[in-house]
């Protein structure tokens, strides 16, 4: 279990993190969502040892990190994956990792089956795919079988085949009753492979909820519906009380209807013996919901992303 009290990292003028309290627990994957610069890799570091917080607490199973008496037999991470000797085989640099943590030389060939690297076992990490790094670093992060294990952005740059395969490996150790959280900016990700979700922009909690309530409650749900009688349609769902947007997207004129359902706009039409060509709920895009619910809270907003552009012509 990870508990996260009051953390607070400042760095100069910046408040990095911001007052964050959250619990992971075990037996799930726990998604760790923010925007870029929300603070979660600073948040892991703290957890981890390698920053000092302003104020708060992290602890690992009851302790802060530097208290844990064997770091690699309780926690496992990996923060960046591209770090090994580029001249070490896979094996020599999980051996040399061994060595220096006290663990078993034996554990190495278990953890390079574990993630399916055995058959490259001898050849050089410089050489490695991004994937193959990552599964690499899994390996490097399972060695002192941990109990918790915290991923920052596990799939950033992966190809398709390579993200499902991340997914499923850290599906797999949460089944074993690991505590995993796992960093992203994209909610789509999350909402695939983690069951919790903690979310912050700026610093700041934002959410801490299942996947599915995050999704239900932050996207908008809309009814888009179709009429040859679209005027006399529009005026018979506002003198109902219904906010009606106009929608043209794909070509057909259609109307958009707010926090409503089909049953209820199919009855007005009905009362009305108004004709309905398409009758449909749709829910937003979970990107969509993401950025309505950090949108104060991105650190650079498109404007910047202007600014930038003018600076460059
Ligand atoms: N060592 C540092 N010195 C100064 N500022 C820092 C330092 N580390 C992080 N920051 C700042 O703290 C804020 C949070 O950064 P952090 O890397 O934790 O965010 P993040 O959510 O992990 O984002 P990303 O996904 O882009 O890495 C940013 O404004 C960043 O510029």
């Amino acid at each position: 279990m990870i508990e996260v009290r009051g953390l607070t990292k400042t760095f100069g003028a910046t408040k990095a993190v911001d007052n964050l309290t959250f619990t992971v627990q075990p037996g799930m994957v726990t998604g760790f969502l923010g925007p870029n610069g929300a603070g979660k890799s600073t948040t892991m570091r703290m957890i981890l040892g390698l920053d000092r917080p302003t104020a708060g607490t992290a602890l690992i199973d009851g302790k802060p990190y530097r208290e844990l008496v064997q770091p690699l037999r309780t926690v496992g991470a990996l923060l960046d994956a591209k770090w090994v000797h580029p001249n070490r085989s896979a094996r020599a640099h999980l051996q040399w990792m061994a060595a220096s943590n006290s663990l078993p030389k034996s554990r190495v060939d278990e953890v390079l089956h574990l993630v399916g690297l055995t058959e490259v076992a001898g050849k050089k990490a410089g050489g490695f795919s991004l994937g193959m790094s990552q599964r690499l670093g899994l390996a490097a992060t399972l060695l002192g079988d941990p109990k918790v294990l915290l991923f920052d952005e596990p799939v950033n740059g992966l190809d398709p085949e390579g993200i499902v395969w991340i997914r499923k490996f850290m599906q797999r150790l949460a089944a074993e009753g690991r505590t995993v959280l796992v960093s992203s900016h994209l909610l789509s990700e999350m909402a695939l492979t983690a069951e919790h979700l903690v979310v912050i922009g700026r610093g700041r909690l934002i959410a801490d909820t299942t996947v599915s309530e995050f999704v239900s409650k932050s996207s908008e749900s809309t009814v888009r519906v179709r009429s040859p009688q679209l005027d006399a349609l529009r005026s018979a769902l506002t003198s109902n009380g219904l906010t009606v947007r106009e929608d043209g997207s794909d070509g057909q004129q259609a109307l958009v209807v707010v926090d409503s359902s089909t049953d209820v706009i199919g009855a007005i039409a009905g009362s009305q013996g108004i004709t309905l060509h398409e009758l449909a709920s749709q829910r937003g895009s979970l990107e969509d919901a993401f950025m309505k619910l950090t949108g104060d809270d991105v650190q650079y907003h498109a404007e910047s992303v202007d600014d930038v552009m003018k600076g460059a012509l």
